[in-house]
């Protein structure tokens, strides 16, 4: 039976995972927040798989807040880069596979056709380059790896761009919506289901992967789909704007192409518009 920690347990992916679990019965999942594990502790990082008999690690602690990242950069690589070092050191020594998630921001966003794995990174914002930086150490100290680079998740739990436009929509707040940027809307319940098939189908094809749900949206598509989805689209006030005021810069195209996944790891990825839908349906009904 494979044993799987995972790390910040009250994010939104943790609680995906939590939520998919009881399907994957030869699971035993093992949910640490950051307050039972700070992940940029070493020591503790170091001591938590000493005798936790852990096969795998799922690490979804992280920094994930881009615009103030941009002022908290310390803090950003603290997380990101030296807490993901921690744990690859940790599982390395401990013989735990490590499934480390990443990101579309790794990107500069210059390609015009889906980023493949072996395109190269240039991030433009600081949460980015932290990320990246986390998936340089976990290359480097833990062989035994998977990394996952999604993009755009959203879901029913935690902080996300499908709860923020739903939460205006209610409050009847006039929405402007960027069309600056296009990249895939991915449901994070899709990527929780995809890492415990990883881990119960016991595969061994480590390396980098691209996950993300099929197609492109912009972020204005996105907001659209939202409020057509949940019938609010009449009685909000949805606009369009080529420029969004922010602090962090963006790509400006961030699509993944998934063909590596989809042909190493036999994992399919769903349609964005149809998983929104799906979710939406769900929660409406
Ligand atoms: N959300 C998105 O759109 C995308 C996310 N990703 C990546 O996916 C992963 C999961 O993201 P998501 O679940 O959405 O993010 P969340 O921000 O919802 O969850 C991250 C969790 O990590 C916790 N955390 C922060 N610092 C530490 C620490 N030092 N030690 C332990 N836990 C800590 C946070 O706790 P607290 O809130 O208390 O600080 C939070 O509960 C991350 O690696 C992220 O970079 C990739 C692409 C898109
Ligand atoms: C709230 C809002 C945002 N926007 C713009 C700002 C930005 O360009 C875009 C998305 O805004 P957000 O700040 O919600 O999303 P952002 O924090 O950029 O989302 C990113 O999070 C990290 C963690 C990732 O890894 C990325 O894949 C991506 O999901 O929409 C509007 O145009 N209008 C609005 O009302």
């Amino acid at each position: 039976m494979n044993k799987v920690l995972v790390t910040g347990a009250n994010g939104q992916l943790a609680k995906c995972i939590r939520h998919s679990a009881p399907r994957f019965k030869d699971i035993e999942l093992v949910y640490v927040s950051k307050g039972e594990l700070d992940i940029e502790n070493e020591t503790a990082v170091s001591e938590i798989f000493q005798n936790g008999n852990y096969t795998h690690c799922i690490n979804t602690a992280a920094y994930t807040n881009v615009e103030k990242a941009e002022s908290e950069s310390e803090r950003a690589f603290g997380i990101n880069a030296e807490g993901a070092k921690h744990l690859a050191k940790a599982c390395a020594k401990n013989q735990v596979i490590m499934l480390q998630i990443s990101t579309d921001y790794v990107f500069n966003g210059a390609k015009r056709t889906p980023y493949l794995e072996s395109d190269p990174t240039h991030p433009i914002n600081v949460y980015g380059a932290s990320k990246l930086k986390g998936e340089e150490y976990v290359t480097e100290f833990c062989p035994s790896h998977f990394i996952f680079r999604t993009s755009w998740l959203y879901s029913q739990f935690g902080h996300n761009f499908l709860k923020t436009i739903l939460k205006y929509s209610e409050e009847k707040k006039p929405l402007t919506i960027t069309t600056e940027q296009t990249g895939t809307p991915t449901n994070a319940n899709d990527l929780a289901i995809a890492l415990l098939k990883v881990i119960s189908e016991n595969k061994k094809e480590y390396g980098l992967y691209h996950y993300a749900n099929n197609g492109e949206a912009t972020w204005y598509d996105f907001a659209k789909a939202i409020l057509t989805h949940t019938g609010q689209i009449k009685d909000t006030m949805l606009a369009k704007t080529d420029h969004y005021r922010t602090f962090a810069a963006r790509p400006v195209y961030s699509v993944l192409d998934t063909s590596k996944l989809n042909k190493d790891l036999r994992i399919n990825t769903a349609d964005w518009n149809e998983s929104l839908q799906q979710l939406l349906n769900k929660k409406h009904n």
